[in-house]
């Protein structure tokens, strides 16, 4: 393990009785890195994140923070901090005194306290509102007191359950660049769960995409934005046509059909966005089910032998009508290659 390791999975499996949650996990997390976890519902986002933070007994494996065995200590030695999509702040308790609280539990001198608790609200810029009562907050700020409450007691990591989750859609924007901002400037190692795979790639030093209990693929942004390493991570990130590839062919519906262009040997298969789609022209031909104004562009939903087809077009070319016949393409040039298809 090199130096700048803060957490370690190895061959971690967690289960619930009979049921298998997690299996064989290994993961490295580096020291001051945003990690996300990311994937659907039930792949064991939480789980991980509860045996990481001491909530749940391993059935086999090692956790490892900074070095150190700590997968039989008890959560409240592992110098972990959390924050769950229910901030649960004291109400009867000033921001401030929220902050403070479990400072105070750890009998520090209370001009420590007072310094702490002053830049933790500064870092989550709350400094100004030391003296209000949490009700008398937005939920973007109750979620901040939240962040700074953990912040000030300076875990080796903090883990983030869904930290954006119940926040409207333009208070999960700015909390989003908040939270990137407050990682790094206190370096805190970070690793937050999300289905959303916006924020995700908005928000990550590195994404690792769960499926069933294992990781499916892990890696930068870009990496997973423009290499999926199979079909499934591909519709994740915004692909909706993959197609397998068999001897050098398309294998749709309907049968196998060329490919325009050249394919890679070994690829298992082909994704496209909507914008990869060449509308108006090509060997395929699909029905006009449905389209969407977008501004730049327009959305269309295509029922073809290959299968329904998202593409977009520019909003400034004519508009195809719904039960209209088009032609397309899927060129394979502007297509993620798949090493894995399922
Ligand atoms: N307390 C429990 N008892 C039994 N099975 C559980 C328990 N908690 C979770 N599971 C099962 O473990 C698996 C992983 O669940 P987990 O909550 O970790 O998923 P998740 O990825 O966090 O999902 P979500 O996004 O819905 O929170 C699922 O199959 C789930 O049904």
């Amino acid at each position: 393990m090199s130096d700048d390791t803060c957490l370690a999975l190895e061959r971690l499996t967690l289960a619930y009785g009979d049921t298998v949650a997690v299996d064989a996990l290994d993961l490295t997390v580096k020291r001051g890195e945003l990690i996300a976890l990311l994937g659907p519902s039930g792949c064991g986002k939480t789980t991980t994140m509860r045996a990481i933070a001491g909530l749940l007994d391993p059935r086999s494996g090692t956790i490892r923070l900074e070095g150190a065995d700590i997968t039989r200590r008890p959560a409240n030695k592992r110098e972990i901090g959390l924050v769950f999509q229910s901030y649960a702040l004291f109400p009867h308790l000033s921001v401030f005194e929220n902050v403070a609280f479990g400072l105070r539990l750890r009998r520090e001198p209370r001009a420590a306290v007072e310094a702490k608790v002053a830049e933790g609200l500064r870092t989550v810029g709350l400094d100004h509102l030391a003296a209000r009562k949490p009700a008398e907050l937005s939920g973007g700020q109750q979620q901040r007191v939240a962040l700074a409450r953990s912040l000030v007691m300076e875990p080796k990591l903090l883990l983030l359950d869904e930290p954006l989750s119940n926040l409207d859609a333009r208070l999960r924007l700015e909390m989003r660049a908040e939270l990137q901002r407050v990682q790094k400037a206190s370096g805190i190692t970070m690793i937050f769960v999300t289905h959303d795979q916006g924020e995700a790639l908005a928000l990550a030093d590195r994404i690792v995409v769960m499926r069933g209990g294992a990781i499916e693929q892990l890696g930068t942004p870009e990496e997973i934005w423009n290499r999926p390493a199979s079909g499934f991570v591909a519709e994740f990130v915004g692909f909706e046509t993959v197609l397998g590839l068999r001897d050098g062919k398309l294998d749709t519906p309907a049968g196998l059909m060329p490919v325009s262009g050249a394919v890679p040997a070994g690829a298992a298969g082909l994704a496209w966005r909507p914008g990869a789609v060449t509308l108006g022209a090509g060997p395929f031909e699909g029905e006009v089910l449905g389209v969407s104004f977008a501004g730049e562009t327009r959305e269309y939903l295509l029922d073809s032998p290959l299968g329904r087809i998202k593409a977009d077009a520019p909003a400034g070319l004519a508009m195809h009508g719904i039960g209209a016949k088009v032609a397309f393409d899927l060129p394979a040039a502007r297509a993620a290659v798949l090493p894995r298809l399922g």
